[in-house]
């Protein structure tokens, strides 16, 4: 079998072109949709992940603005800008880039932003509104991978969900919104002994771990739906995710590319959940 691609930056242009058309009906309600990008320090990966965020905003008309703040800042300052984000009623969405410098306590900022600001998803109040399956900001990279599977309509109830990785911002969320929509899910980490025994059964693989080529077709079952969410940079400058792409695209079904995957649906869901904020902040 040869996989089907699902192509996230396709997607995300689709999605995008509705959305743009949603930001123009809010504004003409008076409601101009704003993120909050903030970045500590100077890490290149980071500066460019947030510079694509700005774009995107960009295209489907959310004013934007990155504020940019050197590696030095105390947790303290950072809290007292978030505090400031908060309040200012023309921001609508906050986003603090990860990783932070390592003298931050990023639980502390995590926790110090609004939930209704919080269009990562990442808030302990949100988690556990999407654990019991409430409306709320679904973290992005899970939510867009729901979305992919969603728009091919693949089949998640009763499937088996295997997960590699258990980060709060991927692994577990993921497996979450699995759950939600009636799927059975395994967890698989670091301390997983034999991971083949697991993603051997796995009608859906989900692959967050951060190792190029972590995953070749020997771990798959014939058409699995295979996601790949890592982000690797290779020494000569490519980009390549955890899945070895070539082999396993010969025994899976569908299957996710890195680049132009999972990453710009990450994005997508960004700009989604910062027009639910949008809209939720004007009826306050
Ligand atoms: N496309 C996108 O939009 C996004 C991509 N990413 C990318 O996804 C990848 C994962 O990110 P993130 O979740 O933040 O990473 P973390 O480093 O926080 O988590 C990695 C997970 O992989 C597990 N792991 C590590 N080694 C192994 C192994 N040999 N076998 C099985 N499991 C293993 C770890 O286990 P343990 O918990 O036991 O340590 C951990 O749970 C990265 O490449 C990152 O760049 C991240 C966010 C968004
Ligand atoms: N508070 C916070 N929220 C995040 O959502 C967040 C974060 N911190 N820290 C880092 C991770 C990583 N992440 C990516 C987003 C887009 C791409 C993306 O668009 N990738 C493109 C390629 C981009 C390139 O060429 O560099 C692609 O895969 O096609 C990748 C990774 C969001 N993260």
């Amino acid at each position: 079998m040869t996989a089907e691609i699902i192509n996230g930056k396709e997607l995300a242009a689709e999605l995008k072109s509705e959305m743009k058309e949603e930001v123009e009906r809010v504004r003409k309600q008076g409601i101009v949709p704003h993120l909050t990008v903030v970045l500590v320090g100077d890490d290149p990966a980071s500066k460019s992940y947030v510079n694509g965020k700005k774009k995107a905003s960009k295209e489907v008309g959310i004013s934007s603005q990155i504020i940019e703040l050197p590696t030095f800042t105390t947790e303290k300052e950072l809290l007292k800008l978030i505090n400031k984000l908060n309040l200012d009623r023309d921001v609508h969405g906050i986003l603090v880039q990860l990783p932070l410098p390592e003298h931050i306590k990023e639980q502390s900022i995590i926790e110090a932003i609004d939930p209704a600001k919080d269009v990562d998803g990442f808030h302990p109040v949100n988690i556990g509104r999407m654990m019991t399956g409430k409306d709320t900001f679904l973290s992005c990279t899970p939510y867009g991978i729901i979305t992919m599977l969603k728009s091919r309509n693949i089949q998640m109830e009763g499937k088996h969900a295997v997960i590699i990785g258990r980060s709060n911002i991927v692994g577990k969320p993921v497996g979450q919104l699995l759950l939600n929509e009636n799927a059975t899910v395994t967890y698989c980490h670091s301390k997983t002994p034999d991971l083949k025994t697991y993603t051997k059964n796995a009608d859906i693989l989900i692959v967050a771990v951060g190792k190029a080529n972590k995953i070749d077709a020997d771990y798959l079952q014939d058409g699995a739906v295979v996601i790949d969410v890592g982000i690797n940079r290779l020494a000569d400058g490519t980009l390549t995710g955890d899945v070895d792409f070539a082999s396993a695209k010969e025994r899976a079904s569908y299957i996710t590319p890195v680049p132009k995957g999972v990453g710009p649906m990450t994005i997508t869901m960004l700009l989604k959940n910062t027009i639910k904020a949008a809209i939720g902040l004007a009826d306050k």
